[in-house]
């Protein structure tokens, strides 16, 4: 089964409640003898390691959580983990045997991941990790964690991303690499998390569904500084921005770091997708490679001299992995190298690429060494479908440094398995930049600039060209379009929130027709909107970009009123007027996530007086930390401020995240509700069992965002908006 589709997991659970080996509906052992004849063969590990390889393939994957490192709050979130968390989940003994507390991964930055290696059983007995997993399950919703295997989490570090960066992640569905992508454009700054990169990340997908998902999981980074397109990544398209060298001429963007993290046979995630074992194909490879190849070519096409590329995929299989970096350095006349990255992430266990393999030629495993021998073996044939030479290793493989790739089994670590490589494009041989006077940031120049070869005029074949393989099929997403900075109701709307003059209101768009009132408006960078006015949306598949800051809202008057919005509140905290925000305290804040709109004798002073004193409707809140308090960095919330009352405007789940941080309990409306339906089923075991499911490996990463969009549908989103809205109504109410 292609990597990237879901599969069921079946899991079986020993006495202390952690991994043993698993077997299917019928009882048999969930192996396939084929795949380990195959791999023999191709001498991946030594004869002596393949126990130790079968038994972990066998055994369930434990969970793997990140901490999302952008956000203001994750190092205080880790904090919080390992003051609150990790005390009472040490220590635990479940049937006579200790169980592992959560674990934290030595070789990710900054120690924000952590691996848990859990049984359900424990999980419904022990009240610890229940609350354990109640936590990680609302800040997963509210954005500040994310559920991610581990070796999935090397690429995106392998890049080593900075925030003046244009980077493109050529398959990135469901996005948990776009979103370790999109923090590290947002590093400079973790503090605040105000700043706004200057650099930007194209996320594209060829399954448009699967660009849905990539929406809603980016979406919960909100980065001004991000781009979803839903295009074939092996003719992706030129995309133009605005030349430097001439007033009129268009040029084409290069990337300094690219992710290929392709589609695979994924036989490295056999441990969560056990149906692998049965639908694993020993030839479906070579049909992959042909694309995996193409889509590699176009990536290292679009790579700036000097740029980083990733190729990766979570296949264990040699004419997957080594096989097409072999045959994209060899295409590519010495441009590109692998880096030798032995030096990198201290601590990860890794092995070395392979330089010399076989090639199954038919579905009964036959084997050829060599493409000559195989050619020889089918002459007289006329087989339907040929394997192509690149599939076999190249005379050259030994000069190529093949074994700085990265192998990762399972066995090592107790991960899935997993390929990355990082290539490298020759840096251009050009004179020493010279350093301004005033050590002002130059302009950057994109790469054909640099060539002294600006792009005027294109001919009809050369545009053509641009969109050579293209997915095609029909796209019907709303235009985007850049409001005008004379548009009255913006003006209006702006006025209303009462904005400094640095709001960069010129980077404002909207989705919906010119002409329309304006619903929602949407913040980006300066890159993106030269690519959004250099080029037709259409053709480039854009499904989303930017961030949702501010939306209109109707205050019943004559005045055009727009509110703050949560995704949107740090982005445009740095231009709000102080005036317009709010300070409350710690038991005001209980008081705002336990009813949707508390009146004002609800809450206290001086925060009740601000309240009262102001005539409008759209404000911030801020609550400041005292030395007592558990969190560390002032927390900033829209609020809707009505005659006699106000509330947050705040999605359920994120209420439900904040109260369980802040007061350790969930206070919010929906916790009541829950508490209340719980005490009803006076018996525990479904609530646990449903709490249970949510952590204890059964669904992926990639299982949750699905079933993300299968609720939501295609308008992902747009239920928050709607909750907000009814929140407010009844405020005004
Ligand atoms: C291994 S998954 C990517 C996982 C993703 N990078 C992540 O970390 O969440 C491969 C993705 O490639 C997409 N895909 C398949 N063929 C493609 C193509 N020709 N161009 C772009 N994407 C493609 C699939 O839809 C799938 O989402």
């Amino acid at each position: 089964m292609p990597r990237g589709r879901r599969g069921k997991t079946h899991k079986g659970t020993g006495g202390d409640g952690t991994s043993k080996k698993r077997t299917d509906k019928w009882g048999t052992p969930s192996e396939n003898p084929k795949f380990r004849a195959y791999y023999e063969k191709q001498k991946i590990m030594k004869p002596e390691e393949w126990e130790a390889f079968m038994a972990s393939m066998l055994s369930p994957l434990p969970t793997s959580f990140r901490v999302t490192g952008s956000r203001a709050t994750a190092q205080e979130l880790n904090e919080y983990i390992k003051m609150h968390h990790l005390p009472s989940l040490t220590g635990i003994s479940f049937e006579g045997q200790t169980v592992d507390p959560p674990k934290q991964i030595s070789w990710y930055p900054q120690g924000l991941v952590w691996q848990l290696n859990l049984a359900k059983r424990v999980l419904r007995k022990s009240e610890e990790f229940r609350r354990f997993q109640l936590f990680l399950v609302y800040e997963t919703d509210a954005g500040n964690i994310s559920r991610q295997e581990l070796v999935s989490m090397i690429p995106p570090l392998l890049l080593d991303v900075q925030p003046h960066h244009y980077v493109m992640d050529m398959c990135a569905a469901p996005g948990s690499k776009s979103a370790q992508l999109i923090e590290a454009l947002h590093a400079a700054d973790a503090s605040s998390a105000s700043s706004i990169p200057s650099g930007l990340l194209i996320a594209n997908d060829a399954d448009y569904k699967r660009t849905h998902m990539l929406v809603h999981q980016a979406g919960r980074l909100a980065s001004p500084a991000l781009m979803v397109t839903n295009l074939d990544a092996s003719g992706f398209p030129n995309i133009k921005i605005p030349s430097e060298s001439s007033s009129s001429g268009l040029t084409t963007l290069k990337f300094d770091r690219i992710l290929a993290d392709v589609p695979c046979s994924g036989d490295g995630t056999l441990r969560k997708n056990i149906n692998i074992w049965r639908d694993w194909s020993i030839t479906a490879p070579n049909g992959m490679h042909t694309l995996q190849l193409r889509i590699l070519l176009r990536g290292m096409k679009m790579l700036k001299a000097g740029g980083l590329l990733v190729y990766s995929t979570c296949s264990l299989n040699p004419v997957e992995n080594e096989a097409v970096i072999a045959a994209a350095i060899n295409q590519s006349s010495g441009e590109f190298s692998i880096v030798d990255v032995s030096d990198k992430l201290p601590g990860l266990i890794r092995r070395p690429g392979m330089d010399a393999w076989t090639v199954a030629v038919d579905k009964d495993g036959t084997t050829k060494d060599t493409f000559a021998e195989y050619e020889e073996s089918i002459a007289d044939k006329d087989p339907p479908k040929r394997v192509v030479a690149t599939c076999w290793p190249p005379e050259n493989a030994k000069s190529l440094h093949l074994d700085r790739c990265i192998r990762i089994l399972p066995q090592d670590q107790d991960t899935g398995a997993f390929f990355v490589a990082l290539l490298q494009k020759a840096p251009r041989q050009e004179p020493a930049p010279s350093v301004p006077q005033d050590g002002a940031p130059q302009k950057r120049k994109a790469d054909d600039e640099l060539d002294g070869q600006p792009e005027q005029k294109r001919t009809k074949a050369e545009v053509e060209e641009d969109f050579e393989g293209t997915t095609g099929g029909t796209y019907s997403e709303q235009p985007f379009h850049y409001i005008s900075e004379d548009n009255e109701q913006i003006k209006e709307g702006l006025e209303y929130l009462n904005l400094r003059p640095t709001f960069p209101s010129h980077l404002l768009f909207a989705r919906s027709s010119k002409g329309d009132s304006i619903r929602s408006v949407y913040l980006t960078n300066e890159i993106i909107k030269s690519i959004l006015q250099s080029n037709d949306t259409s053709r480039i598949r854009l499904i989303n970009c930017g961030t949702k800051v501010i939306a209109e809202h109707s205050t019943g008057g004559t005045a055009r009123a727009f509110r703050f919005l949560h995704d949107g509140v740090s982005l445009v905290l740095p231009h709000v007027k102080p005036e317009e925000i709010l300070d409350a305290s710690v038991p005001d804040l209980k008081a705002l996530i336990a009813g949707y709109n508390p009146t004002f004798e609800e809450l206290h002073e001086p925060f009740r007086s601000a309240l009262q004193s102001k005539t409008g409707t759209s404000y911030l809140v801020r609550v400041t930390p005292s030395e007592a308090d558990d969190f560390k960095q002032p927390i900033v919330l829209p609020l809707w401020r009505a005659a006699a009352s106000s509330g947050l405007l705040l999605d359920k789940k994120a209420r439900s995240a904040l109260s369980l941080r802040i007061f350790g309990e969930d206070v919010s409306p929906a916790g009541q509700e829950q508490s209340q339906k719980s005490r009803d089923k006076a018996a525990a075991a479904t609530p646990a069992e449903v709490v249970a499911d949510g952590l204890d490996g059964e669904g992926d990463e990639e299982g949750e965002a699905m079933a993300v969009v299968d609720e939501l549908g295609a308008d992902a989103g747009i239920e928050e908006v709607q909750e907000v809205a009814e929140q407010q109504e009844a405020i005004e109410g």
